[in-house]
């Protein structure tokens, strides 16, 4: 196994479970910057949207996504569907985005799906799990970009204690191993603290294996 060629910082979960790692900075502001750039081309083409949750409420972040794949939901339930709503193609994963997969989880498969999480001022996004994949040893990879955010990782059980950590950008999230279906959400934007992007707020992208 080549192994990751940086460290980061494991987070201490509820439970003691492993595989929740922070690498902290890891994108410098060149490096979030032409990220950033790339998926201005993504949304030209694959249009950031709200859906509907499958209570009927629309979700309070707007997304699209990048890849084979992308995530969707609506009142049929959390799935991955072939094409954005609009039927255009997914675009392909910006470089960028694969780069840090690469270096952050090179012992894993290739990500299949990029989703890209827009945040605005009052947006949070309530404590889940990623599990629409079907392939669970695979982990997935977040990349914070933007206003810095609370991040709270709960256990693989609903309504356990949580911990929090907040992500600043150019920040990476791995949550794979035994932690890989762990709940998490996020609770809070702080609005207006950084200048990555022109109207503020925050992006987040997670890097996932679908099939
Ligand atoms: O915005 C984040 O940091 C987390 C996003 C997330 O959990 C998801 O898209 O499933
Ligand atoms: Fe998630």
């Amino acid at each position: 196994m080549a192994g990751s060629d940086i460290a980061g910082e494991p987070i201490a979960l509820p439970g003691g479970l492993a595989g929740v790692v922070l690498h902290r900075g890891l994108l410098d502001r060149t490096a979030q910057a032409a990220l950033v750039e790339e998926l201005r081309q993504v949304v030209a083409r694959a249009p950031l949207f709200a859906p509907l949750t499958p209570w009927g409420k629309p979700m309070k972040v707007r997304m699209t996504s990048a890849g084979r794949f992308g995530w969707y939901t609506d009142r049929k339930g959390y799935r991955y569907i072939d094409a954005h709503p609009s039927g255009a193609p997914w675009p392909p994963i910006p470089q960028g985005a694969r780069a840090v997969w690469r270096r952050v989880a090179p012992d894993a498969r290739a990500p299949e799906c990029c989703l890209v999480n827009r945040y605005g001022e009052a947006a949070r996004m309530g404590l889940h799990q990623d599990r629409d994949e079907a392939d669970f040893s695979q982990p997935v990879v977040s990349i914070s970009l933007g206003d810095p955010a609370t991040f709270r990782i709960g256990g693989l059980q609903r309504g356990g204690p949580t911990t929090s950590v907040r992500l600043e950008s150019g920040d990476v999230l791995v949550i794979g191993g035994a932690a890989r279906l762990v709940h998490h959400g996020i609770d809070r934007i702080f609005f207006g603290r950084s200048d990555l992007l022109t109207d503020g707020g925050r992006i987040n992208l997670t890097l996932r294996v679908v099939t």
